[in-house]
């Protein structure tokens, strides 16, 4: 039977080394970011992301967070510069979040948990596919947002307002027309590090992109996150909250900073 991974005790981030031993790997995510000893690189060039709204495609309860799917067959919405060589499409955005406002994000700085974290994530186009990039490890690039309680975010809404139909795992339900540019905070200085995806398959192929400036959420709004489930229809309901993995150790990776 395939390893149903999840976030559960008896499946959770403890457990993932004994069916993807890479989660004790060399460059894990995420990470605890120290700023005081992340290096400030002036090489680093600022952010080139443009997206296309016609690309958004779907929204899906995938059981351990939802995501919206975009159509990546040509170099509509991609992310260029910043820490990467070349173009990098994008290809979903999902979140982690937690139980309650006082935990969520997977990335935290200097010890701080923030309510929730999203992800962009994004796939080098010198690689045929998502599927051939994930396995590289200049292979995929994922722009991390931190989320921080405070005012009603109207654009985080009108994700938000499709939850009624995704409820469940393996619901999905047409989502167009909407740009993720909205979701970025007006600052886009970030710090940067070699990691990986931090859910299983755990593939140590992701630049990341962390912003250091957060996007604000209100708890009302943290509230319709945890009204998610982990469970399908007709299965014992489990709301989806804390669908986030713990900082991993640094193994002498460098954090780099776009900014002083
Ligand atoms: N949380 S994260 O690091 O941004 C993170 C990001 C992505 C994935 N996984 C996937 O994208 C799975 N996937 C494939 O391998 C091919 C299509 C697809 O959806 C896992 C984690
Ligand atoms: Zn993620």
């Amino acid at each position: 039977v395939t390893m149903s991974w999840g976030y559960a005790p008896h499946n959770g981030p403890d457990k993932w080394a004994d069916n993807f031993p890479i989660a004790n790997g060399p460059r894990q995510s995420p990470i605890d970011i120290v700023p005081g000893q992340a290096s400030y690189d002036s090489g680093l060039k600022p952010l080139n992301i443009k997206y296309d709204p016609s690309t958004c495609l779907d929204i899906l309860n995938n059981g351990h967070s939802f995501q919206v799917t975009f159509t990546d067959d040509a170099d509509s919405s991609t992310l260029r510069d910043g820490p990467i060589s070349g173009i990098y499409r994008l290809k979903q955005f999902h979140f982690h979040w937690g139980g309650s406002d006082d935990k969520g994000s997977e990335h935290t700085v200097a010890g701080t948990k923030f309510p929730a974290e999203l992800h962009l994530v994004h796939w080098n186009t010198k690689y045929p596919s998502f599927g051939e990039a994930a396995s590289k490890p200049d292979g995929l690039a994922v722009v991390g947002v931190f989320l921080k309680a405070g005012d009603a975010n109207p654009n985080l809404q009108k994700v938000l307002d499709r939850f009624d139909d995704i409820k469940a795992k393996g619901k999905q339900t047409s989502f167009t027309g909407f740009d993720p540019t909205c979701l970025l905070p007006k600052s886009l200085d970030y710090w940067t590090y070699d990691g990986s995806l931090t859910t299983p398959p755990l593939l140590e192929s992701v630049t990341w992109i962390v912003c250091k400036e957060p996007i604000s959420v209100s708890s009302e709004q943290m509230a319709r996150f945890r009204s998610l489930l982990f469970t399908a229809d007709g299965e014992a309901e489990c709301c989806m909250v804390d669908n986030y993995r713990p900082p991993q150790p640094l193994k002498g990776r460098s954090v780099r900073a776009s900014f002083q």
